[in-house]
């Protein structure tokens, strides 16, 4: 019986092969933007030994949420892209599959991964090829990325270019200029040589391969490759003959070796949420008092970010939602009086849906209320609070953040001022927390 390389006690059987309930498994959504089949498989099937953890690293908490749950969306937000394996330790299949149920992740397949890194990924291609043994019905891909469980941190425009360049070239992958010079020892412990830094890279992920030439390079494979091999490049060079385009990665893509890396990974995390926190539009009909309300909101929250206010005459949301979408705004600040219908709202985040602005980065959508009757909106209707809640449940589906801000219209000039300096205070920290468990609840300024 072969045994665990890490935990020699470990017994492994290397014939177990475990797929996802179909519930798991869903249809694919098609390659709209590169016209060829995409997949990818992310190697989660590693202990973390240099974490030091008794937890794997890709399920340590990362800002409230199992790291490699960031690393699946990350994908899963990308239509091209039409299945994401998911290759774990066959202990961890239980766990992934209650992370996969409680974020409701979409378009995974499981598969039990291996000793190595290399053996791991190998058993993810084969999800496409050994149908018999997976009980799988998935479309071989053309192209197929493969990408470290341990960062989180992909965009989908790298993505784009590593696939189309490994659909020409066979292979593609990531790369980062070197951190520090490369030398060489002698056997006595002096130096020997140093590399000329300036010629050399660090191979990072993500990778993509034309499927059947990464396929085949595993195939002939030795037990030495799969045992000590850290790079997926140099096996389609050796084995398929093919030479990888490399592509320069943004700093972000680095993965997460040790326990400071969290850290360092919650912070790039929190510098990610402040840059999307940058500006913001509000939004009003032509109302006079929402267009007052709108321009006393820009007034006080210009101090901290960048807003602009956009006041929609009936019959011209769709040029809203390009403004919208063309100067990139993720944070929306919709201004309604007395109406406590939520159709507008719901057109709205339906359009915001439709764009590609919640793709990546959620976008914040706050319903300020202006209650100018005399009677509190909402309070003779619990039905209508449901409403919101249901609305932001459904919104946040597709990654758009719902919130309610009640403001009761206080007629003295000193009340009115304290409203809005509350309404700005609770905006501004939706639009900086970007809080979804908070997403559905009505505040009051
Ligand atoms: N048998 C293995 C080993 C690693 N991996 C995965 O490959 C990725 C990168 O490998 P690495 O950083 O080396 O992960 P670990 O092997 O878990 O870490 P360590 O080397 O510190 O033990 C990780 O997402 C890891 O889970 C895998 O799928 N199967
Ligand atoms: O990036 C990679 C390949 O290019 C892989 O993550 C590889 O496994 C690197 O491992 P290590 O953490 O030991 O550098």
């Amino acid at each position: 019986m072969e045994t665990d390389r890490k935990f020699p006690h470990r017994a492994i059987n290397p014939a177990t092969r475990i797929t996802t309930e179909p519930a798991l498994n869903c249809s694919c959504t098609g390659s709209r933007m590169v016209g060829f089949p995409v997949a990818v498989v992310l190697p989660a099937g590693g202990s973390g030994e240099r974490m030091g953890l008794s937890t794997p690293k890709q399920f340590c908490d990362f800002l409230d949420r199992p790291l490699i749950s960031f690393t699946i969306e990350a994908f899963e937000r990308i239509n091209w892209i039409q299945n994401i394996i998911v290759v774990v330790a066959k202990e961890c299949i239980d766990l992934m599959k209650t992370i996969i149920h409680k974020y409701s992740h979409k378009r995974i397949t499981l598969v039990v991964g291996g000793q190595t890194r290399h053996r791991s990924i190998f058993n993810g291609l084969k999800v496409f090829t050994d149908s018999q043994v997976y009980d799988s019905k998935l479309t071989k891909p053309e192209v197929v990325i493969i990408h470290d469980a341990v960062r989180p941190f992909v965009e989908e425009d790298l993505l784009l270019k590593i696939a189309t360049a490994a659909k020409d070239h066979g292979a593609a992958g990531a790369t980062r200029p070197l951190v520090s010079t490369v030398i060489a020892t002698t056997s006595e412990g002096c130096l020997d040589s140093s590399l000329e830094r300036a010629k050399y890279r660090a191979s990072e992920m993500p990778q993509a391969f034309l499927f059947d030439t990464i396929y085949q390079a595993y195939q002939q494979c030795s037990d030495y490759d799969f045992e000590y091999g850290t790079e997926c490049l140099q096996l389609v060079l050796q084995y398929s003959g093919s030479k990888a385009k490399l592509i320069e990665g943004p700093p972000t893509l680095w993965k997460v070796r040790f326990k400071v890396f969290l850290t360092s990974a919650e912070l790039s995390k929190c510098s990610v949420s402040e840059s999307l926190s940058q500006k913001a539009c509000v939004i009003t009909g032509v109302q006079q008092d929402a267009v007052q309300l709108a321009h006393c909101l820009e007034k006080t929250l210009l101090t901290q970010i960048m807003v602009e206010v956009i006041s929609t005459p009936v019959g011209e949301e769709v040029s809203c939602i390009q403004n919208i979408s063309a100067k990139e705004y993720r944070n929306i600040i919709y201004v309604i009086v007395n109406d406590t219908d939520l159709q507008e709202i719901k057109q709205l985040v339906e359009s915001i849906g439709n764009t590609s602005l919640p793709i990546l980065y959620p976008v914040v959508v706050i319903m300020v209320h202006l209650n100018k009757s005399e009677s509190m909106p909402f309070s003779n209707n619990m039905d209508e609070l449901g409403a919101i809640r249901l609305l932001a449940k459904e919104a946040k589906q597709k990654n758009i953040l719902v919130y309610g801000l009640l403001v009761n219209y206080p007629k003295e000039t000193e009340k009115w001022n304290d409203a809005v300096a509350n309404v700005c205070l609770i905006a501004g920290t939706l639009i900086k927390d970007r809080n979804a468990v908070l997403a559905g609840q009505l505040f009051v300024a």
